[in-house]
């Protein structure tokens, strides 16, 4: 059942990035006692959405796994890859390919790119093509920021190596360098002081023996993640769709929240602001398919589950938590409102 409570009154509209501004701009409803009313869980739309993730690692890893062809193919765990990459079973199953070393290899800046142009053409963040530091454009930024410092702990730097490494060499991993003996033509394993999969690279070793959680998988789904969460109110209530997102208020009172007006302001430019969201959506696209594509020919199971757990705890941190903490909306805002 969905009743409204109480209705803001109209001339409260100001943009300032407050829990005090993001109440008074909001329709708002008592929301019914499914699950998905959750403040802290996702909506179904998001749950269905959500659940593609996993659904594709186990779809490109079963893929490999039943299919002959590929699972009497030459993939090498210490390199992770084909060997030789000529003999690679397909196109995207080789590290070259160019949708990996142009687009995965550099997806964070494709993510940014791709939300900077959504942020500064859509009218739900202020007006299009104006560089206005709205208080929608900065929640945005603010939720952007928070998703690149845990992008960045993870696959870049942590205080030292980054936590994908440190997880690695805490797993049992180590730098693994291939030299002949004394007699010259028998090959052993030496390790090699280096605390990452870089420095290891560089010594001409080879990181191996731990679990070696998978970055692709990490950037991918965190990235593609950030980007739909971004896109999908506004393209719902641009629709005339309902919106579905429950809020805990500073009271613990649950409600149902929409931003009022804007749905009708953002149909009205919704053809100015289209190649914006179509943009999005085609990274979004790109991003999946090479999800499928790194599950099919690359990694362990548990080194996927593991990046698909670490991309989700941080969107979890970063899009559902402030629903539940007024305090934590205060800082990150929701997209849309
Ligand atoms: C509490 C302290 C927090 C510290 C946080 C500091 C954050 C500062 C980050 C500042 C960077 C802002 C950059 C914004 C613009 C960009 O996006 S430029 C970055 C472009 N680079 C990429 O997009 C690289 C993406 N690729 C990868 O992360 C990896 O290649 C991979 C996909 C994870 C695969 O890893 P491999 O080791 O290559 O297999
Ligand atoms: N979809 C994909 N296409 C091509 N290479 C991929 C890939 N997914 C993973 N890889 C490669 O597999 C290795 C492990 O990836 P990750 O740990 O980031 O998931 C990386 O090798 P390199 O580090 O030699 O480039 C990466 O480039």
């Amino acid at each position: 059942m969905s009743a409204r409570r109480k209705q803001p009154p109209r001339n409260a509209k100001t943009v300032s990035a407050t829990e005090t501004t993001i109440k008074s701009t909001m329709d708002i409803q008592t929301p019914n006692d499914s699950i998905f009313a959750h403040p802290l869980l996702p909506t179904q739309t998001e749950a269905i959405l959500l659940s593609l993730y996993p659904a594709t690692l186990i779809l490109g890893s079963l893929f490999t796994t039943l299919s002959p062809p590929l699972s009497n193919s030459t993939y090498s765990p210490t390199h992770q890859s084909y060997q030789p990459a000529a003999f690679a079973p397909s196109y995207f199953a080789q590290k070259r390919n160019i949708f990996n070393v142009y687009f995965v290899k550099l997806g964070w800046l494709w993510t940014t790119f791709a939300l900077l142009v959504f942020l500064f053409t859509h009218p739900a963040h202020g007006r299009p093509l104006s560089l206005a530091p709205t208080a929608q454009r900065l929640r945005a930024l603010a939720r952007w920021t928070a998703a690149t410092g845990l992008w960045y702990l993870t696959t870049q730097w942590c205080f030292g190596p980054a936590l994908i490494d440190r997880s690695f060499v805490l797993s049992g991993g180590a730098c693994a360098l291939r030299a002949a003996d004394k007699r010259g033509d028998i090959e052993i394993s030496k390790i090699k002081s280096a605390s990452s999969a870089v420095q290891c690279k560089i010594a001409g070793g080879t990181w191996s023996g731990g679990i070696d959680i998978s970055g692709h998988v990490f950037l991918l789904v965190l990235a593609s993640a950030l980007l739909w969460l971004e896109v999908l109110p506004v393209v719902l209530r641009a629709r005339g769709l309902r919106e579905d997102r429950t809020v805990r208020d500073d009271d613990g009172t649950v409600i149902h929240a929409v931003p009022e007006g804007q749905a009708e302001r953002e149909k009205a430019e919704v053809e100015v602001s289209g190649w914006g969201v179509k943009f999005v959506v085609g990274v979004v696209a790109l991003m999946w398919w090479m999800l499928l594509m790194t599950a099919a020919f690359f990694h362990t199971w548990s080194e996927k589950l593991m990046g698909l757990i670490v991309a989700f705890t941080g969107v979890w941190a970063i899009y559902f938590l402030p629903r539940g903490v007024p305090a934590v909306r205060q800082i990150l805002g929701m997209p849309g409102l």
